[in-house]
């Protein structure tokens, strides 16, 4: 295989010699002899081209140019430098046989003319790509340029052969006769004066060639300067770094020195008041400005030469860039200058960097030596002041010194003065006398100014109390005045809420009488009476230690007693004893008055005895009880409605003592006569007992005084008789329609009740207790038929007792019943209290059912609603119509056989006449 030249601008020396040494080792005899017939065909001698070679050689080699390849006389090269000797090689060498083959081919296509120029663009190409060479950069390199120059010298050779062998055609041509000749001749003529055309270009081509080559020889002779210039700079830059160590050793060395200052002036500053050592700092710290200075002169030097030395290999720089004009070769310059100038940059930044070092190093120091100076001065303050102080001090001592020196001076000669004013004083009496008037005097001028100063200030006082008082009393009448609008506004307000508490109370009581009335319960009142004198005792005395305490309108508290706990009590009205007997009746007007409208009305006083039963029911003189107010209420109604009813009313006064009844309005003893409940068409009545028409209260009065007077006529002991027996007052109401003659029996029974006390309590016993059981058989009685009719029982015990006999038509069915409770606050007396309210408890929770008003039609004259009659005394209706009730009885005993009714004839009526209605609407007050 031909060598391959399709990359002739990858030169690698080593392939270059491996080809070279190819080409020696084939180029033997054949191709010499191959290359003499090519020569002989162009008509050049073979001889002729090896002598010219020889000379061409070293006529082309330059004096100072030691050519690398030398001809020897065996054709083999001996390199110059003593190395290895290489193979002699020609131009022709270089190529194979088929190259040869190849270019005499091409010679014939192109012309020689045409070959001999692309061969040389060639050589100029690769010249050029030679030139780019990277390994060109390396001075190592420039090895190859001779190799370029033998190409170029193998050209020159090609083209001394042409021109000889122009030569001798020229020489030829008169010896040639013939016209083909002579063709040929001015033919090779023509080839020959172009090839001298073409060759005299390649002159010029060559001679370029050989000053780009000169040239690129100086460029590398100036790298080589640069280099120089380079190191000198280095070594200038050296220098530098040596100056600048040099001035750091010397900052250093001043540092320690600074220090040492400082630690002086430490030393000095505890050492205030050594002025010589003061003297010493102040001279060292000149010192020290001193090398500050240098220091800063040497540094400015070295920043100077640094920057000289800048300027002059910017220079440089600047030099090698105007010289760098072409090719890579520069550029490779210029990239070695660009690093060495990198270099110099990075160590000029380095030395700056360490010079800004110094600096900040030369301002700690100088911040030190302020340091130092300010303690200096600080020293010099505090000496100063010890100075002042140890001056003042001195000063003040010595003033005292004087000063008691003076006094001792003074005090001689007062001394001195008094003692020649005695001897002059005790030798005159008068002096004396006069001193004595003049010291009385001034005592008295002294007490007279106190005594005025006194007085002025005493005035003032008196103004200012004044001016006090007058203003404690508008203080004081403001405050009356504001304490008066507050106790307005909270009387205001109190009253504003009391009213309102009132209305919705009323309005609450209203609704709960309606419940009531609809369920007909027996309503029940409780009365606490106040504390009798007799039992005002320091345990009852205390309102919140009262065993029996009322918590409201309607609840009261009951203490703890006999072990058991205490206990709240709701009923439906609750009266605490300062609460007067209006109060109570109030609460029972309703009902009272309903009797005019027919109704039978049952009121009775419960309570252990002395508990205030009769005080409720009779009341004391100026102070009555709920009878005489009942009956001059009813009085009043019947007044008021006589323009629409006719209203006559009948009394009965009776007591069951010991099961006993009683007619109190018969005087004289009745043992013999004695009385029983009876039931009538209209109702119970007691048979024989005397009713007595009442038409006002002076008859109701006279009445019950009547009464009262029988009752103690046969009571022995009035006081006992009265805690043992039941008293019943009877008031018969016939309220006849004027309008439809219709009548409305209503009965109203009064009842002050026997003591509710146990008998255990009572302690009797053997007959005595008897007597007392019997007694309170009518309680227990009346017990019983509040239980039954509390449990609804089928069988309600009426017949058990009188009392609850003559109450069968008031306790149950269609009536209304109120059962006022009486209890004792009392502290010994809260045992019994206790029984009489659950009693009474009991007894509220009983319903009678809805009350109905006892009409008696005028055309049947019998009882259209209710089924009670209205007479005590009075028959059952057949009775009643056979004999009519005695509308004002005269005296004796009503019995039915008497004709005594309270029913004159049957009537027709509607209840919906009269002023009050016995409907929910007349039951609130
Ligand atoms: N509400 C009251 N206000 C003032 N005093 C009262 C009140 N209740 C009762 N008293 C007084 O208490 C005493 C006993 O009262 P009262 O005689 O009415 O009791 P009593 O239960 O009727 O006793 P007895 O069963 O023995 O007839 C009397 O002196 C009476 O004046």
């Amino acid at each position: 295989m031909p060598p391959q030249f399709k990359k002739p601008l990858e030169y690698d020396p080593a392939l270059a010699q491996q080809t070279l040494q190819k080409s020696y080792v084939h180029s033997g005899a054949a191709q010499e002899a191959k290359k003499r017939t090519f020569l002989a065909e162009l008509g050049l001698a073979d001889e002729e081209y090896e002598l010219e070679d020889d000379e061409e050689e070293e006529e082309l080699l330059e004096d100072d140019e030691e050519p690398l390849l030398v001809a020897s006389s065996s054709r083999g090269h001996t390199q110059a430098n003593g190395r290895a000797p290489l193979p002699s090689y020609g131009y022709r060498d270089l190529f194979g046989k088929e190259m040869e083959a190849r270019r005499r081919q091409m010679i014939d296509v192109k012309g020689y003319d045409q070959y001999l120029n692309d061969l040389f663009n060639r050589s100029n190409e690769q010249l050029q790509a030679l030139r780019a060479e990277p390994g060109l950069q390396y001075p190592g390199n420039v090895e190859v340029i001779p190799e370029l120059q033998h190409e170029l010298r193998a050209l020159h050779e090609e083209l001394k052969e042409l021109r000889s062998q122009q030569q001798d055609a020229s020489a030829r041509s008169p010896d040639s006769d013939s016209d083909e000749e002579r063709a040929s001749n001015s033919e090779l003529v023509k080839q020959v004066t172009t090839l001298q055309r073409q060759l005299a270009v390649r002159d010029a081509k060559l001679k370029e060639l050989e000053e780009e080559a000169s040239r690129l020889k100086a460029r590398l002779s100036h790298s080589d300067e640069l280099s120089s210039s380079s190191a000198a700079s280095n070594a200038e830059v050296q220098a530098l770094q040596k100056q600048l160590s040099e001035m750091r050793a010397t900052l250093q060395a001043k540092d320690r020195e600074a220090a040492v200052l400082r630690t002086k002036g430490s030393i000095g500053a505890s050492a205030a008041g050594s002025a010589e050592e003061l003297a010493l700092v102040m001279k060292q710290r000149d010192e020290a400005m001193l090398a500050r200075e240098t220091l800063q002169q040497q540094l400015s030097q070295a920043r100077s030469e640094v920057a000289a030395s800048e300027a002059s290999f910017r220079a440089q720089q600047a030099a090698l860039a105007s010289s760098a004009d072409s090719g890579e070769a520069i550029a490779a310059l210029q990239d070695q200058i660009r690093e060495l100038s990198e270099q110099h940059s990075r160590r000029v930044a380095e030395l700056e960097a360490e010079l800004r070092q110094k600096q900040v190093q030369i301002q700690q120091l100088q911040t030190t030596k302020s340091d130092a100076l300010a303690a200096m001065k600080e020293m010099k303050g505090k000496m100063a002041t010890v100075k002042s102080d140890a001056a003042a001090q001195y000063k003040n001592q010595l003033q005292m010194v004087q000063a008691k020196l003076d006094e001792l001076h003074m005090l001689r000669e007062g001394v001195l003065e008094e003692l020649v004013t005695f001897q002059a004083e005790i030798l005159s009496d008068k002096v004396i006398t006069q001193m004595t008037r003049m010291a009385r005097d001034k005592e008295i001028s002294r007490v007279r100014s106190a005594q005025s100063d006194l007085r002025a200030k005493l005035n003032d006082m008196e103004s200012k109390l004044k001016d006090a008082r007058e203003e404690a009393e508008t203080v004081r009448q403001e405050a009356a005045q504001a304490a008066k609008i507050r106790e307005l506004e909270a009387a205001g307000q109190i009253a504003h809420f009391r009213e309102k508490w009132r209305v919705e109370f009323d309005k609450r009581r209203k609704l709960h009488n309606m419940v009531l009335e609809l369920k007909g319960n027996i309503r029940v009142l409780c009365r606490v009476r106040p504390l009798l004198e007799k039992e005002r005792t320091v345990a009852n005395g205390d309102a919140s230690s009262m065993p029996v305490r009322v918590m409201g309108e309607e609840a009261l508290r009951v203490a703890a007693v006999d072990n058991k706990p205490e206990k709240d009590f709701d009923f439906d009205r609750v009266l605490a004893p300062d609460e007067g007997q209006d109060k109570l009746y109030d609460e029972v007007a309703a009902l009272v008055t309903s009797v005019l409208d027919g109704f039978n009305v049952a009121i009775m006083a419960y309570g252990q005895t002395g508990s205030g039963k009769t005080f409720t029911m009779e009341g004391p003189e100026g102070n009555p009880g709920v009878n005489l107010r009942a009956l001059a209420d009813l009085f009043k109604l019947a007044e008021d409605r006589t323009g629409a009813f006719t209203t006559t009313f009948s009394a009965s006064v009776l007591e069951i003592y010991n099961e006993q009844i009683y007619d109190l309005l018969v005087s004289g003893a009745q043992d013999g006569d004695k009385l029983d409940v009876k039931q009538g068409p209209d109702g119970m009545y007691v048979a024989g007992l005397k009713v007595e028409e009442v038409r006002d209260m002076a008859d109701v009065t006279a009445l019950i005084g009547r009464g009262k007077s029988n009752r103690s006529t046969y009571a022995t002991n009035m006081n006992e008789h009265s805690s043992r027996s039941h008293l019943v007052l009877s008031v018969y109401v016939n309220s006849t329609s004027k309008l439809n003659g219709t009548t409305l029996r209503g009965k109203l029974h009064l009842i002050d009740l026997a003591g509710s006390e146990r008998l255990s309590r009572t302690g009797a016993q053997g007959d005595r207790l008897k007597e007392a059981q019997a007694i309170n058989k009518s309680l227990s009685a009346l017990g019983d038929v509040i239980q039954a009719l509390q449990q609804r029982n089928a069988h309600i015990p009426y017949r058990n007792s009188k009392l609850t006999r003559l109450l069968e038509d008031s306790l149950g069915g269609n009536s209304k019943c109120v059962m006022i409770v009486n209890v004792s606050p009392a502290a010994e007396n809260v045992s019994e209290t206790k029984c009489s309210l659950e009693f009474a408890s009991r007894a509220r929770k009983v319903e009678l059912g809805r009350a109905r008003a006892n009409v008696v039609s005028q055309s049947e004259g019998g009882v259209l609603n209710g089924g009670s009659g209205a007479g005590v005394g009075g028959s059952t209706s057949s009775s009643v119509a056979a004999s009519p009730a005695p509308t004002r009885p005269a005296s004796g005993r009503a019995t039915p056989e008497s004709g005594i009714s309270r029913t004159a004839s049957r009537e027709t009526f509607t209840s919906s006449m009269g002023r009050r209605t016995p409907g929910p609407s007349s039951l609130g007050r």
